[in-house]
């Protein structure tokens, strides 16, 4: 399948649509899970630790949940993948430290490192929206197994600073930060419900279904699909 777009800035989901689900949970799951105890117990004072730990006892509906009961809480969101932003934003903590050490590379599906390099290089501003946090983004562009992509990128979008990712109000407050009007702006997803709520932005919304992820068998929505970046050819503004 072949789909042309003529937008002025593509946004990137990246577990199952620029990158594998399975090396995020295979890989970056357990990673963080080992570091957790000793992140809430050595960088408790830390502002950026205390302010998700707050979200954990927010969510958990228990002010006064220790250490133990947080981490505990934290292992459950990462077996269910659940996407909770204060698990997120203590995951970012310790990955970004492990790429910034070389004891964590990200990953990148094939088709996707050309097509970047391709888009970017014709004028087309390339920005991610991710449930990973806005640290954890800026560590996988950075220390991808190609080198530092983070140059490519114009702006990193996460539950924090935009919102649910699925509702629509959170693609109308990316807009509003870049600049972009709706119908100028594609985002590239794996995932049905935030497509939903892109395209009721007025977005232009492609579903990424590739074989082995998590969502390649639910079929709804009705969105444009393609099975690699190659299948999807862009034209900016500023080049037509
Ligand atoms: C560098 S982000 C790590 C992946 C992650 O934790 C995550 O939740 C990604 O979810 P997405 O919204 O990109 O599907
Ligand atoms: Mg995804």
């Amino acid at each position: 399948m072949s789909l042309r777009f003529e937008v002025d800035a593509v946004v990137l989901d990246i577990e199952g649509t620029t990158s594998a689900t399975g090396f995020v949970v295979d890989v970056l799951y357990p990673y963080s899970r080992s570091r957790f105890a000793a992140l809430l117990a050595e960088r408790a004072d830390d502002p950026e630790v205390a302010r998700a730990v707050a979200g954990v006892r927010e969510l958990l509906g228990e002010p006064d949940a220790d250490a133990v009961r947080v981490e505990k809480a934290l292992g459950q969101w990462l077996d269910e993948d659940r996407k909770a932003t204060p698990l997120k934003t203590l995951q970012g903590i310790v990955w970004s430290e492990g790429f910034a050490r070389g004891e964590l590379v990200s990953h990148f599906y094939d088709d996707v490192v050309p097509v970047l390099r391709r888009w970017h290089a014709d004028g087309v501003h390339l920005h991610v929206y991710s449930s990973g946090s806005v640290a954890a983004q800026r560590a996988w562009f950075t220390s991808s197994p190609e080198g530092d992509l983070l140059p490519l990128v114009s702006g990193l979008y996460d539950t924090e600073n935009a919102g649910p990712k699925q509702e629509p109000e959170s693609y109308r407050r990316i807009a509003a930060a870049t600049g972009g009007v709706p119908e100028r702006l594609l985002f590239l997803s794996d995932r049905p419900g935030e497509l939903d709520a892109a395209r009721a932005a007025g977005w232009h919304a492609v579903r990424i279904r590739r074989p082995g992820e998590p969502y390649y068998e639910q079929d709804l929505g009705g969105h444009p699909e393609a099975g690699t970046f190659d299948e999807i050819t862009i034209s900016a503004r500023s080049n037509p």
